[in-house]
């Protein structure tokens, strides 16, 4: 992952001074990118702007430096192009140069930035308009966080508590611009109007206690439109009930409609994968530095056990070369049980189930234990800044699971893996949370279908921000296939009986997601296709 930031000054810094101001940030910055870091600086009339990237290498024939620059503008970017552009120009030249170029090239920037595929955070600055462009993609894949203090103002991947600034999280609502001739600041919302997009407009106005001008009209809100199940579909689910998870797969497996969308998700969902795993150089961690040719894992996947994890673990079986091993990251934290936890019962279990499916391949399991003390010690010091400026105890216990576990360190072996797929998304894409459970309960499809639709609005500020600063602080690139566009578009256009059937009638484990749970089932994950959502643990005893 790359570390991006930008320091907008409005006082008379030197050079210096900005880079002593850098210097904060610059622990941070690094740890995301650790194959490159630069820095450049510019004075203009009304502020001066020091730019700095650390650099993750991972498309390209050959690693893109950054910033970019040349005498019409400058370019940090966190991202990965996986489509909307054509493959064989990435691999060459790598999605950055690409990019920047497009942005280049157009006189309309969000326009570029809603045809590509993929997550990114950006800075661009226009040295001819003097503009500066910033922004998140629209699912808030990657991290970008805003900041002030009285004279400045930092856009950053990530930063840390205790600072003589305060920031917040750049809202994922559009592309924004800085006109820094006349310090006005606009937004192009994106095309489709989120139902946040008030209320993170105003929190950010309220933030930079500024006008935000509004740079295009907004189109008509999404079309939610409600529908009820037809009688066929109401009588496939009806055929389910109180049945053992075996029979229900087997009647949902035996309906073609049912099976349509259960191969059309395994080949998205393939794409996706293989897509996430192909962008990326043949070096593992500890081979890069030398461009040595090796065997060692490329991919490790964070593995809990559970559905969502066991599915991208199998579909990427097929596309890894079988003399690599796949390192399936296992973190536990109660050391007073000798760390079995329900995760690691679970990872275990699914393991052994991997290993049947796939008796070839090396399934490197590892079991990421965790003592109290270090869990102390690095939440305090470290784990917390990351987190920064989330600070619920939610996010903090699961900043706390995710740190360990993209360490990816067992004893004295550290996973050399530069890629790590995980499962984020799909709770709220496929109806996972119990909640789910309580408004079909209540309001049956119509209460299901408004909190499938508010958990999906919400995720982009939510947790995925924090994630990425989480995991890349590993010098590791988090990839979510479940959040690839083509997968999103269609499962996001299915109804809600077509994906989470979280009624009473079907046992807990089974109707939640169960059309992920059917594709599972279908690939022949017969156990993990049935293992309830487990409630997540809070490990953290004092939260002060
Ligand atoms: N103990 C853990 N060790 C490693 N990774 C984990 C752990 N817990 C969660 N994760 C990662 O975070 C993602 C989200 O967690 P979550 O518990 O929602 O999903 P899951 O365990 O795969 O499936 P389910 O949602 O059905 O429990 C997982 O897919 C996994 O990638
Ligand atoms: N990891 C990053 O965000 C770096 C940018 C770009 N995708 C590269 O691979 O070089």
């Amino acid at each position: 992952m790359c570390g991006i930031i930008c320091i907008v000054s409005h006082i008379h810094d030197t050079s210096v001074d900005l880079l002593n101001k850098f210097h904060i940030f610059k622990k941070y910055i690094s740890n995301r990118g650790p194959d490159y870091l630069g820095i450049r600086s510019h004075s203009l009339e009304t502020c001066n702007l020091l730019f700095a990237a650390s650099v993750l290498w991972l498309q390209g024939k050959s690693m893109a430096e950054q910033p970019f620059e040349d005498d019409k503008s400058v370019f940090v970017y966190n991202g990965d192009i996986f489509g909307g552009i054509p493959d064989n120009l990435r691999e060459e030249d790598g999605d950055t140069k690409l990019l920047f170029k497009m942005i280049q090239n157009s006189n309309n920037i969000p326009i570029v930035l809603s045809k590509i595929q993929g997550p990114y955070a950006f800075i661009y600055f226009d040295k001819i308009e003097l503009k500066l462009y910033f922004g998140r993609d629209i699912f808030g894949r990657r991290s970008l966080l805003i900041g002030k203090n009285h004279d400045e103002l930092v856009l950053t991947s990530v930063a840390k508590r205790s600072l003589e600034y305060e920031f917040i999280e750049l809202p994922s609502i559009g592309t924004f611009c800085l006109d820094l001739k006349t310090n006005q600041l606009y937004i192009f919302p994106w095309k489709y109007r989120n139902k946040n997009f008030e209320s993170k407009l105003f929190e950010i106005k309220t933030f930079l206690n500024k006008e935000i001008i509004i740079a295009k009209e907004l189109s008509s809100e999404e079309n939610n439109k409600y529908l009820t199940p037809s009688i066929e579909q109401l009588c496939l689910l009806g055929e389910i009930k109180n049945l053992e998870s075996k029979k229900v797969f087997e009647i949902l497996l035996n309906n073609s409609d049912w099976l349509s969308n259960v191969i059309k998700l395994k080949s998205l969902l393939e794409e996706a994968i293989k897509n996430r795993i192909a962008t990326q150089p043949k070096y593992c961690k500890n081979c890069i530095k030398k461009r040595q040719n090796c065997n060692h894992s490329l991919i490790g996947v964070l593995f809990s056990g559970g559905i969502d994890c066991a599915v991208l673990a199998l579909l990427a079986d097929k596309f890894i070369d079988n003399a690599r091993p796949i390192d399936l990251l296992n973190v536990a934290f109660d050391e007073v049980k000798s760390y079995q936890t329900p995760d690691r019962l679970t990872g275990l279990q699914t393991l052994e189930e991997l290993r049947k499916i796939r008796p070839y391949r090396e399934w490197k399991f590892l079991e990421i234990n965790v003592t109290q003390k270090e869990l102390d010690e690095q939440r305090k010091q470290h784990i917390a800044d990351l987190i920064y400026p989330l600070k619920t105890i939610l996010d903090d216990s699961l900043g706390c699971a995710l740190w360990f576990a993209s360490r990816g360190k067992q004893e004295s072996i550290i996973s050399p893996c530069r890629v790590l797929l995980v499962g984020m998304g799909a709770d709220e894409l496929f109806g996972g949370y119990t909640r789910h459970r309580a408004a079909f309960k209540k309001q049956s499809w119509l209460g299901l279908h408004n909190a499938l639709n508010e958990d999906w609005q919400n995720l982009s500020h939510r947790n995925l921000g924090r994630d990425d600063r989480i995991i890349s602080d590993h010098g590791r690139q988090l990839r979510t296939p479940y959040l690839d566009e083509n997968v999103v578009e269609f499962v996001q256009g299915l109804n809600s009986w077509e994906k989470t059937y979280p009624s009473n009638d079907v046992p807990k484990g089974i109707g939640e997601k169960i059309l992920l749970r059917s594709l599972a089932y279908y690939i022949g994950l017969k156990k993990a296709s049935t293992w309830e959502k487990k409630s997540f643990t809070i490990w953290i005893k004092n939260s002060k």
